[in-house]
Protein backbone atom coordinates (compact mmCIF):
# COMPACT_ATOMS: atom_id res chain seq x y z
CA UNK A 1 0.00 0.00 0.00
CA UNK A 2 1.74 3.29 -0.48
CA UNK A 3 2.10 4.74 2.70
CA UNK A 4 2.39 8.45 0.61
CA UNK A 5 -1.44 9.25 1.15
CA UNK A 6 -2.49 10.47 4.23
CA UNK A 7 -3.94 9.01 6.58
CA UNK A 8 -7.59 9.33 6.31
CA UNK A 9 -7.28 8.90 2.74
CA UNK A 10 -5.06 5.28 3.43
CA UNK A 11 -8.02 4.38 6.26
CA UNK A 12 -10.88 5.15 3.54
CA UNK A 13 -9.11 3.09 1.22
CA UNK A 14 -8.65 0.39 3.63
CA UNK A 15 -12.31 0.68 4.14
CA UNK A 16 -13.19 0.01 0.76
CA UNK A 17 -11.32 -2.47 0.52
CA UNK A 18 -12.86 -4.39 3.60
CA UNK A 19 -16.00 -3.53 3.43
CA UNK A 20 -16.04 -5.91 0.48
CA UNK A 21 -14.67 -8.57 2.32
CA UNK A 22 -16.92 -8.02 4.87
CA UNK A 23 -19.89 -8.48 2.46
CA UNK A 24 -18.60 -11.85 0.97
CA UNK A 25 -18.68 -12.97 4.43
CA UNK A 26 -22.64 -11.57 4.98
CA UNK A 27 -23.49 -13.64 1.69
CA UNK A 28 -21.45 -16.43 2.98
CA UNK A 29 -23.38 -16.83 6.00
CA UNK A 30 -26.37 -16.43 4.10
CA UNK A 31 -25.10 -19.16 1.59
CA UNK A 32 -24.61 -21.78 4.78
CA UNK A 33 -28.37 -20.94 5.63
CA UNK A 34 -27.46 -20.91 9.39
CA UNK A 35 -27.84 -17.39 10.68
CA UNK A 36 -27.68 -17.69 14.34
CA UNK A 37 -30.02 -15.18 15.27
CA UNK A 38 -30.01 -13.62 18.66
CA UNK A 39 -32.34 -10.77 20.31
CA UNK A 40 -30.41 -8.54 21.74
CA UNK A 41 -33.55 -5.79 22.68
CA UNK A 42 -36.57 -5.02 21.37
CA UNK A 43 -37.27 -5.61 17.48
CA UNK A 44 -33.05 -5.36 17.81
CA UNK A 45 -31.41 -9.32 16.46
CA UNK A 46 -28.21 -10.06 15.68
CA UNK A 47 -27.09 -12.79 12.96
CA UNK A 48 -23.65 -15.08 12.54
CA UNK A 49 -23.04 -12.65 10.05
CA UNK A 50 -23.22 -9.27 12.20
CA UNK A 51 -20.69 -10.93 14.11
CA UNK A 52 -18.23 -12.43 11.66
CA UNK A 53 -18.39 -9.22 9.45
CA UNK A 54 -17.88 -7.03 12.34
CA UNK A 55 -14.28 -9.12 13.77
CA UNK A 56 -13.02 -9.04 9.98
CA UNK A 57 -13.63 -5.26 10.05
CA UNK A 58 -12.24 -4.44 13.42
CA UNK A 59 -9.34 -7.06 12.94
CA UNK A 60 -8.34 -5.68 9.78
CA UNK A 61 -8.29 -2.02 10.27
CA UNK A 62 -7.09 -2.22 13.97
CA UNK A 63 -3.75 -4.37 12.69
CA UNK A 64 -2.74 -1.52 10.32
CA UNK A 65 -4.35 1.14 12.46
CA UNK A 66 -3.51 0.50 16.13
CA UNK A 67 -4.40 3.81 17.37
CA UNK A 68 -7.76 4.38 15.34
CA UNK A 69 -10.85 4.00 17.78
CA UNK A 70 -13.28 1.72 16.03
CA UNK A 71 -16.87 1.58 17.82
CA UNK A 72 -18.58 -1.28 15.90
CA UNK A 73 -22.47 -2.48 16.65
CA UNK A 74 -22.08 -5.70 18.04
CA UNK A 75 -18.86 -4.99 20.63
CA UNK A 76 -18.75 -7.29 23.34
CA UNK A 77 -16.44 -10.30 24.79
CA UNK A 78 -13.99 -11.53 22.48
CA UNK A 79 -14.81 -14.49 20.13
CA UNK A 80 -12.87 -17.52 21.45
CA UNK A 81 -12.61 -19.38 18.03
CA UNK A 82 -9.60 -18.09 15.83
CA UNK A 83 -10.20 -15.53 12.95
CA UNK A 84 -9.71 -17.37 9.23
CA UNK A 85 -6.43 -15.83 7.94
CA UNK A 86 -8.35 -14.64 5.17
CA UNK A 87 -10.71 -11.89 7.03
CA UNK A 88 -7.58 -10.04 7.48
CA UNK A 89 -7.65 -7.49 4.26
CA UNK A 90 -4.36 -5.52 4.25
CA UNK A 91 -4.69 -4.33 0.40
CA UNK A 92 -6.64 -0.62 -0.29
CA UNK A 93 -8.38 0.11 -2.82
CA UNK A 94 -6.64 1.96 -5.32
CA UNK A 95 -8.47 4.57 -6.91
CA UNK A 96 -9.35 6.20 -3.13
CA UNK A 97 -5.76 5.62 -2.55
CA UNK A 98 -5.18 8.53 -5.38
CA UNK A 99 -8.04 10.68 -4.37
CA UNK A 100 -6.69 14.42 -3.29
CA UNK A 101 -6.67 14.60 0.65
CA UNK A 102 -8.74 18.18 1.79
CA UNK A 103 -6.37 20.47 3.06
CA UNK A 104 -7.62 20.54 6.53
CA UNK A 105 -7.59 16.43 6.77
CA UNK A 106 -3.81 16.68 6.23
CA UNK A 107 -2.08 16.37 9.77
CA UNK A 108 -4.87 14.21 10.95
CA UNK A 109 -2.99 11.57 13.52
CA UNK A 110 -4.96 8.29 14.14
CA UNK A 111 -5.41 9.08 17.92
CA UNK A 112 -8.17 12.13 16.23
CA UNK A 113 -9.93 9.42 14.45
CA UNK A 114 -13.20 7.36 15.77
CA UNK A 115 -14.08 5.00 13.49
CA UNK A 116 -17.89 3.29 13.52
CA UNK A 117 -18.63 0.04 12.04
CA UNK A 118 -22.26 -1.14 11.49
CA UNK A 119 -21.41 -4.31 10.06
CA UNK A 120 -24.20 -5.38 8.82
CA UNK A 121 -27.51 -2.29 8.62
CA UNK A 122 -31.03 -4.10 7.99
CA UNK A 123 -30.48 -6.86 10.34
CA UNK A 124 -34.53 -7.26 9.65
CA UNK A 125 -34.49 -7.05 6.12
CA UNK A 126 -31.13 -9.89 6.58
CA UNK A 127 -33.44 -12.21 8.04
CA UNK A 128 -36.60 -11.90 6.28
CA UNK A 129 -34.38 -12.34 2.90
CA UNK A 130 -33.45 -15.50 3.95
CA UNK A 131 -36.40 -16.87 3.53
CA UNK A 132 -36.54 -15.98 -0.15
CA UNK A 133 -32.90 -18.16 -0.73
CA UNK A 134 -35.19 -21.54 0.28
CA UNK A 135 -36.44 -22.42 -2.87
CA UNK A 136 -38.53 -25.45 -1.39
CA UNK A 137 -41.47 -23.86 -0.38
CA UNK A 138 -41.82 -26.67 2.59
CA UNK A 139 -38.32 -25.56 3.83
CA UNK A 140 -39.19 -22.09 3.23
CA UNK A 141 -42.87 -22.46 5.36
CA UNK A 142 -40.64 -24.45 8.03
CA UNK A 143 -38.21 -22.02 8.32
CA UNK A 144 -40.59 -19.11 8.68
CA UNK A 145 -42.57 -20.73 11.60
CA UNK A 146 -39.22 -21.00 13.58
CA UNK A 147 -38.30 -17.20 12.33
CA UNK A 148 -38.65 -14.73 15.45
CA UNK A 149 -39.40 -11.44 13.41
CA UNK A 150 -41.48 -12.08 10.53
CA UNK A 151 -45.68 -11.90 10.66
CA UNK A 152 -47.87 -13.48 8.23
CA UNK A 153 -48.17 -10.01 6.59
CA UNK A 154 -44.61 -9.61 6.36
CA UNK A 155 -44.57 -13.52 4.90
CA UNK A 156 -47.05 -12.93 2.46
CA UNK A 157 -45.37 -9.38 1.28
CA UNK A 158 -41.63 -11.58 1.30
CA UNK A 159 -43.38 -13.82 -0.90
CA UNK A 160 -44.29 -11.47 -3.83
CA UNK A 161 -41.21 -9.54 -3.69
CA UNK A 162 -38.68 -11.75 -4.85
CA UNK A 163 -35.89 -11.76 -3.51
CA UNK A 164 -37.24 -10.10 -0.41
CA UNK A 165 -35.20 -7.01 0.71
CA UNK A 166 -31.56 -8.33 0.94
CA UNK A 167 -30.61 -5.21 -1.49
CA UNK A 168 -31.48 -2.78 1.65
CA UNK A 169 -28.73 -4.22 3.87
CA UNK A 170 -25.54 -2.63 3.90
CA UNK A 171 -22.20 -2.78 5.36
CA UNK A 172 -21.71 0.73 7.13
CA UNK A 173 -17.72 1.84 7.89
CA UNK A 174 -17.81 5.93 9.23
CA UNK A 175 -14.50 7.78 9.97
CA UNK A 176 -14.78 10.78 12.06
CA UNK A 177 -12.32 13.26 12.84
CA UNK A 178 -13.02 15.92 16.08
CA UNK A 179 -16.33 14.63 16.14
CA UNK A 180 -17.85 14.82 12.29
CA UNK A 181 -17.56 12.13 10.01
CA UNK A 182 -15.65 13.45 7.01
CA UNK A 183 -15.41 10.27 5.00
CA UNK A 184 -17.23 6.86 4.93
CA UNK A 185 -18.33 3.79 2.63
CA UNK A 186 -21.50 2.26 2.23
CA UNK A 187 -21.08 -1.12 0.66
CA UNK A 188 -24.52 -3.38 -0.42
CA UNK A 189 -23.32 -6.84 -0.87
CA UNK A 190 -26.62 -8.20 -2.77
CA UNK A 191 -26.58 -5.76 -5.27
CA UNK A 192 -26.28 -7.31 -8.54
CA UNK A 193 -24.74 -6.13 -11.96
CA UNK A 194 -23.86 -7.54 -15.02
CA UNK A 195 -20.35 -7.28 -17.12
CA UNK A 196 -19.47 -8.53 -20.11
CA UNK A 197 -22.00 -11.60 -19.49
CA UNK A 198 -20.75 -11.96 -15.76
CA UNK A 199 -23.41 -11.77 -12.57
CA UNK A 200 -21.41 -9.79 -10.47
CA UNK A 201 -22.60 -9.14 -6.62
CA UNK A 202 -22.08 -6.48 -4.59
CA UNK A 203 -21.16 -2.45 -4.89
CA UNK A 204 -18.65 -0.15 -2.87
CA UNK A 205 -20.13 3.63 -2.29
CA UNK A 206 -17.03 6.00 -1.05
CA UNK A 207 -17.36 9.66 0.31
CA UNK A 208 -14.98 12.04 1.15
CA UNK A 209 -15.31 15.46 2.33
CA UNK A 210 -14.49 18.10 -0.29
CA UNK A 211 -13.56 15.35 -2.77
CA UNK A 212 -17.09 13.73 -3.31
CA UNK A 213 -18.64 10.38 -3.81
CA UNK A 214 -17.31 7.11 -6.22
CA UNK A 215 -18.64 3.32 -6.71
CA UNK A 216 -21.64 4.69 -8.58
CA UNK A 217 -23.06 7.20 -10.22
CA UNK A 218 -25.52 9.92 -8.34
CA UNK A 219 -28.91 11.14 -9.88
CA UNK A 220 -30.39 14.46 -9.43
CA UNK A 221 -33.73 14.38 -7.17
CA UNK A 222 -37.22 13.49 -8.25
CA UNK A 223 -39.56 15.92 -9.57
CA UNK A 224 -42.05 15.45 -6.77
CA UNK A 225 -41.75 15.09 -3.14
CA UNK A 226 -40.90 11.47 -2.35
CA UNK A 227 -39.84 10.81 1.31
CA UNK A 228 -38.12 7.50 2.49
CA UNK A 229 -38.50 5.62 5.99
CA UNK A 230 -38.53 2.47 7.86
CA UNK A 231 -40.12 -0.54 7.24
CA UNK A 232 -39.38 -2.58 10.29
CA UNK A 233 -39.05 0.44 12.87
CA UNK A 234 -42.31 2.27 12.74
CA UNK A 235 -44.54 3.85 15.96
CA UNK A 236 -46.95 6.78 16.04
CA UNK A 237 -44.13 9.09 16.38
CA UNK A 238 -42.71 8.13 12.77
CA UNK A 239 -45.92 8.68 11.05
CA UNK A 240 -47.07 11.94 12.23
CA UNK A 241 -43.76 13.08 11.10
CA UNK A 242 -44.23 11.53 7.62
CA UNK A 243 -47.70 13.36 7.30
CA UNK A 244 -46.61 16.27 7.68
CA UNK A 245 -44.29 15.84 5.15
CA UNK A 246 -47.03 16.70 2.17
CA UNK A 247 -45.43 14.35 0.28
CA UNK A 248 -46.42 12.57 -2.86
CA UNK A 249 -44.81 9.31 -2.26
CA UNK A 250 -43.40 7.36 0.72
CA UNK A 251 -41.11 4.64 0.14
CA UNK A 252 -40.61 2.44 3.08
CA UNK A 253 -36.88 0.44 2.82
CA UNK A 254 -34.40 -0.58 5.40
CA UNK A 255 -31.64 0.16 6.63
CA UNK A 256 -30.04 3.97 7.25
CA UNK A 257 -27.22 3.29 4.66
CA UNK A 258 -29.83 1.86 2.08
CA UNK A 259 -31.84 4.77 2.48
CA UNK A 260 -28.91 7.46 2.24
CA UNK A 261 -28.66 5.21 -1.30
CA UNK A 262 -32.05 5.76 -2.49
CA UNK A 263 -31.21 9.42 -1.71
CA UNK A 264 -27.93 9.56 -3.73
CA UNK A 265 -29.48 7.66 -6.78
CA UNK A 266 -32.44 10.23 -7.35
CA UNK A 267 -35.17 7.69 -6.04
CA UNK A 268 -36.29 10.01 -2.70
CA UNK A 269 -35.48 13.48 -1.73
CA UNK A 270 -35.77 13.31 1.69
CA UNK A 271 -35.29 10.71 4.72
CA UNK A 272 -37.33 10.92 7.63
CA UNK A 273 -37.40 8.62 11.40
CA UNK A 274 -38.80 10.79 13.54
CA UNK A 275 -37.88 7.87 16.77
CA UNK A 276 -34.99 6.30 18.74
CA UNK A 277 -33.20 2.89 17.43
CA UNK A 278 -30.64 4.05 15.09
CA UNK A 279 -27.15 4.77 16.84
CA UNK A 280 -24.34 6.48 15.71
CA UNK A 281 -22.82 3.54 13.57
CA UNK A 282 -25.93 3.46 11.78
CA UNK A 283 -25.45 6.93 10.44
CA UNK A 284 -21.69 7.96 10.50
CA UNK A 285 -20.92 6.21 7.05
CA UNK A 286 -24.33 7.63 5.69
CA UNK A 287 -23.64 11.20 6.94
CA UNK A 288 -20.12 11.45 5.20
CA UNK A 289 -21.12 9.98 2.22
CA UNK A 290 -24.66 12.03 1.95
CA UNK A 291 -22.57 15.31 2.58
CA UNK A 292 -19.89 14.91 0.50
CA UNK A 293 -22.45 14.86 -2.64
CA UNK A 294 -23.86 17.68 -1.17
CA UNK A 295 -26.62 16.78 1.44
CA UNK A 296 -27.39 16.45 4.93
CA UNK A 297 -28.14 14.30 7.51
CA UNK A 298 -29.04 15.83 11.61
CA UNK A 299 -31.59 15.07 13.64
CA UNK A 300 -35.25 15.58 13.96
CA UNK A 301 -34.50 19.12 15.40
CA UNK A 302 -32.06 20.08 12.77
CA UNK A 303 -28.75 19.39 14.66
CA UNK A 304 -26.00 17.44 13.50
CA UNK A 305 -24.74 14.56 16.07
CA UNK A 306 -21.51 14.17 17.08
CA UNK A 307 -19.09 10.99 16.58
CA UNK A 308 -16.92 11.17 18.88
CA UNK A 309 -15.84 8.01 21.38
CA UNK A 310 -17.54 9.39 24.31
CA UNK A 311 -20.59 10.45 22.78
CA UNK A 312 -23.86 7.88 23.67
CA UNK A 313 -24.34 5.52 20.63
CA UNK A 314 -28.48 6.02 20.37
CA UNK A 315 -29.48 8.90 17.95
CA UNK A 316 -32.26 9.82 20.04
CA UNK A 317 -33.50 12.53 18.41
CA UNK A 318 -34.03 10.50 15.13
CA UNK A 319 -32.87 10.89 11.92
CA UNK A 320 -33.55 13.71 9.31
CA UNK A 321 -31.20 13.89 6.31
CA UNK A 322 -32.25 15.28 2.59
CA UNK A 323 -30.25 15.94 -0.87
CA UNK A 324 -29.75 19.36 -0.17
CA UNK A 325 -29.94 22.19 2.20
CA UNK A 326 -33.11 23.63 0.61
CA UNK A 327 -35.01 20.35 1.13
CA UNK A 328 -33.47 19.71 4.64
CA UNK A 329 -35.14 23.08 6.06
CA UNK A 330 -37.73 22.61 4.49
CA UNK A 331 -38.59 19.42 6.12
CA UNK A 332 -37.21 20.58 9.41
CA UNK A 333 -39.79 23.66 9.58
CA UNK A 334 -42.53 20.88 8.81
CA UNK A 335 -41.74 18.97 12.45
CA UNK A 336 -44.49 19.68 14.28
CA UNK A 337 -42.78 21.52 17.88
CA UNK A 338 -44.85 18.48 19.79
CA UNK A 339 -43.30 16.29 18.03
CA UNK A 340 -39.93 17.69 18.33
CA UNK A 341 -40.55 18.42 22.36
CA UNK A 342 -41.31 14.46 22.61
CA UNK A 343 -38.34 13.14 21.03
CA UNK A 344 -35.90 15.62 22.97
CA UNK A 345 -37.68 14.34 26.53
N1 LIG B 1 -35.82 0.25 17.30
C1 LIG B 1 -34.65 -0.13 16.80
N2 LIG B 1 -33.92 -1.09 17.42
C2 LIG B 1 -32.72 -1.47 16.91
N3 LIG B 1 -32.16 -0.96 15.79
C3 LIG B 1 -32.84 -0.02 15.17
C4 LIG B 1 -34.12 0.44 15.62
N4 LIG B 1 -34.54 1.37 14.78
C5 LIG B 1 -33.58 1.49 13.84
N5 LIG B 1 -32.55 0.65 14.07
C6 LIG B 1 -31.28 0.51 13.31
O1 LIG B 1 -31.25 1.57 12.39
C7 LIG B 1 -31.28 1.08 11.04
C8 LIG B 1 -32.23 1.91 10.23
O2 LIG B 1 -33.53 1.70 10.73
P1 LIG B 1 -34.75 1.33 9.79
O3 LIG B 1 -34.33 0.23 8.87
O4 LIG B 1 -35.83 0.94 10.73
O5 LIG B 1 -34.99 2.60 9.08
C9 LIG B 1 -31.78 -0.36 11.18
O6 LIG B 1 -31.32 -1.11 10.08
C10 LIG B 1 -31.25 -0.78 12.49
O7 LIG B 1 -29.87 -1.13 12.35
P2 LIG B 1 -29.38 -2.69 12.31
O8 LIG B 1 -30.16 -3.36 11.24
O9 LIG B 1 -27.94 -2.53 11.99
O10 LIG B 1 -29.64 -3.22 13.69
MG1 LIG C 1 -27.70 -0.56 11.62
Amino acid sequence: MSSSAPLVVRLLASSVSVASRAGKIVRDVMSKGELGIVEKGKDDYQTEADRSAQRCIVASLSAQYPKVNIIGEEDGPESESELPSDWIISEADKEVLSLECPVNLHSVKEEDIVVWVDPLDGTSEYTQGALMLKRDPWERWKMYLTHPLISIKWYLSLLQSNYGFLEHVTVLIGISVNDKPVAGVIHQPYYKTMLDGEKIMGRTIWGLQEVGVGGFTPAPPPASLIITTTRSHSNPLVEKALQVMNAGQIVRVGGAGFKVLQLLEGKASIYVFASSGCKKWDTCAPEAVLSAAGGKLTDILGNYYKYGGAESRPNKTGVLAAVNDELHSYAVKRIPQELKDALSK
